[in-house]
């Protein structure tokens, strides 16, 4: 799939957003390495905090199917610039995405900013930080 039709899978799944406090849809879509395409809502809760970014969505859908390996991801919402992830998505992102991953963030006038996973979240917390046991 091309960059622009990832941003425009991400751009249609914020339909889907269930945001009844923020009003804030943001959609996400992510290629696997081998070809399939993943894609996220953010999901709100009563409870505030518990509610889930689109970009984990996406993560986490295509992990629970057994996808490990990812190749490019488009974020998009309707933000005066491109739409920054959070920093729980940030560390999420960096779980299973290689350093030299490109995550393309846009908004809804067709603004992208292409990012690599090290530019998005330099010096970030690894499984290899840990000690052995
Ligand atoms: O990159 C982002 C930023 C925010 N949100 C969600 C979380 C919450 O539901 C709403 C407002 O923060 O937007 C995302 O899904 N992705
Ligand atoms: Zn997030």
């Amino acid at each position: 799939m091309s960059k622009n039709k990832l941003i425009e899978t991400a751009i249609n799944i914020r339909k889907r957003a269930y945001v009844p406090y923020s009003k804030f849809p943001v959609g996400a879509a992510l290629i696997t390495v081998s070809g399939k395409i993943y894609t996220g809502c953010n999901i709100e809760n009563a409870s505030y905090p518990v509610s889930c970014c689109a970009e984990r969505v996406a993560i986490f859908k295509a992990v629970a199917d057994g996808e490990r390996e990812f190749k490019e991801m488009a974020v998009a919402a309707d933000t005066a610039r491109p739409v920054p992830p959070c920093g729980a998505c940030r560390q999420v992102m960096s779980e299973f995405f290689k350093p030299t991953m490109t995550i393309h963030l846009t908004n809804l006038n067709s603004e992208v900013k292409t990012v690599t996973m090290e530019e998005l979240l330099p010096f970030s917390f690894q499984q290899t930080d840990l000690p052995v046991i």
